[in-house]
């Protein structure tokens, strides 16, 4: 390998007198993975012992990567874990976005030297390694950070195929747009994408809502109707909140992913149905067969292929693209917002993830920056992750966020309108009834789960929650 030409005589100095022992002993411990830079697809087994990465050509790992040091790291390998040391290198090591000089690595870390990510993988670890996309987007999703890229990858190679996917993620994490995305990618681009909300609908009507009904089948069923799974024909079904499926439906859904077959409420006969499904969850599904409140034959149909989308506070490096990709889709530039919002806006934990820094950023810049709460202060008493919402501080600018916006398309702005609208609703409607969840629920004839998912979704606080 090519010495690094950037060393300088310290480096080369150090190389010359470092006297690090690589001993192996003992069985294969762990993996090491390259994830990018010009190694990236590389992995090498690991047994016990010491082990010297850079550029020089007498490490046992020799990167090609020019921002590495020629002796840039080592890694010890022991029976209780594998102890990272960084060996006075131009460029730093880092684990996580921190530069360290001696770390115990914990498996499953990913460390930087250069532009050169690492993947330390256990040996018996069953997960695969996937190396990120070079994309930073997918279809309406945006993201730079290895996280995002890694589900890009994940999501070029599913887009192509027409198997069934579970997406898993927090709420606003973009579960929405990865299904379109994927539906989008796929050969069925050109069919219906027919979206189920399963926690919107009143569990009564789910089973006519995706498997139809002929007329008279109950009351008001004046005449036969297809449901999502028929509706999708040639095209994508998206079930959002799947884990809302009542226990006496899953049957139903499962046949539906094993035979593609559904029958209509009322029906005697099957009909086949030419369709992909792709679902989503905010709950941990496996926790939920655990309980019995999910079938695990479904479950294991459901999660054959899966994508977890990261919660924004596990990426924060993304927030500069989110925030100029929701400011170009707002017909802005960069400069409506400045850079010491931008630099508050990074320290924000974001429980409502990517919906709520777009929301965020949209009142910011329509109201400006007097309309932010005091987002400043995560630290603040008594608001550790707890979510706050954005309220307007002036009457004026209170009239202001509830008016439509009529520059812009139809559906982003009747979206708003019914985003502001649900937000203050909720806000009055927990006053009244003190925060009690049930009593809201009956008050305004909705779902519990759906409130409960409506609050979450706006950042107020349930005092049932958890
Ligand atoms: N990575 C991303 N890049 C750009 N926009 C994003 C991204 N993730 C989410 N968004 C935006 O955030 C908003 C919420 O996304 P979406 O509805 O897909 O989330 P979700 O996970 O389905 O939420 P929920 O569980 O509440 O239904 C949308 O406006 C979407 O465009």
């Amino acid at each position: 390998m090519a010495p690094h030409e950037d060393d300088d005589e310290q480096d080369s100095e150090q190389f010359e007198t470092a006297s690090i022992p690589v001993e192996r002993k003992g069985p294969v411990r762990v993996k090491l993975v390259f994830l990018s830079g010009p190694d990236a697809g590389k992995s090498h087994a690991l047994g016990a012992g010491r082990y010297l990465l850079g550029t020089a050509s007498g490490c046992d790992y020799v990167l090609k990567d020019r921002a590495v040091s020629r002796q840039h790291l080592s890694l010890e390998v022991k029976e209780s874990g594998v102890l990272a040391r960084d060996l006075g290198s131009r460029n730093g090591s880092f684990c996580e976005g921190m530069r360290f000089t001696e770390l115990e690595v914990r498996p499953g870390a990913v460390l930087k030297l250069g532009t050169t990510e690492l993947k330390i993988v256990p040996e018996d670890s069953r997960e695969r390694v996937i190396l990120p996309s070079t994309r930073t987007s997918f279809g309406s999703l945006v993201g730079a950070s290895r996280k995002m890229r890694e589900v890009f990858a994940v999501l070029e190679r599913l887009g192509s195929g027409d198997a069934d996917v579970l997406i898993q993620g927090e709420t606003g994490t973009g579960k929405e747009g990865c299904a379109e995305g994927i539906h989008t990618a796929s050969k069925r681009h050109k069919g219906p994408f027919i979206i189920v909300d399963l926690a919107g609908i009143a569990p009564s009507l789910i089973e006519s809502e995706l498997f139809g009904h002929v007329k008279g089948a109950f009351t008001g069923a004046q005449s036969d109707r297809a449901g999502a799974f028929e509706r999708a024909e040639g095209g994508t079904v998206f079930l959002d909140e799947v884990g809302e499926l009542p226990m006496d439906i899953q049957p139903r859904l499962l046949r539906v992913l094993e035979r593609r077959q559904v029958k209509r409420v009322g029906a005697n006969d099957y009909r086949t149905v030419d369709m992909r499904v792709v679902a989503a969850t905010h709950v941990d599904l496996e926790a939920a067969v655990k309980v019995g409140k999910f079938r695990e034959d479904l479950f294991h149909r459901l999660a054959v292929l899966r994508v977890t989308l990261p919660p924004l506070r596990e990426r924060l490096e993304d927030i500069t693209l989110l925030v100029d990709t929701v400011l170009t889709r707002m017909g802005r530039p960069p400069s409506a917002l400045s850079e010491q919002t931008r630099a508050l806006l990074a320290q924000y934990p974001w429980p409502g993830n990517v919906r709520e820094l777009r929301n965020v950023v949209e009142r910011v810049v329509n109201m400006g920056e007097e309309g932010l709460p005091d987002i400043a202060s995560p630290s603040a008493p008594g608001s550790k992750d707890k979510p706050r919402v954005a309220v307007p501080v002036t009457a004026a600018a209170a009239a202001a966020a509830a008016a439509p916006e009529l520059d812009l398309p139809f559906k982003e702005a009747k979206e708003r309108l019914i985003e502001g609208f649900e937000r203050d609703y909720l806000k009055s409607l927990l006053e009244r009834c003190e925060g009690n969840v049930s009593r809201a629920s009956r008050e305004a004839g909705i779902d519990r789960v759906y409130l409960r998912k409506l609050l979450k979704k706006h950042g107020l606080h349930d005092p049932d929650g958890p």
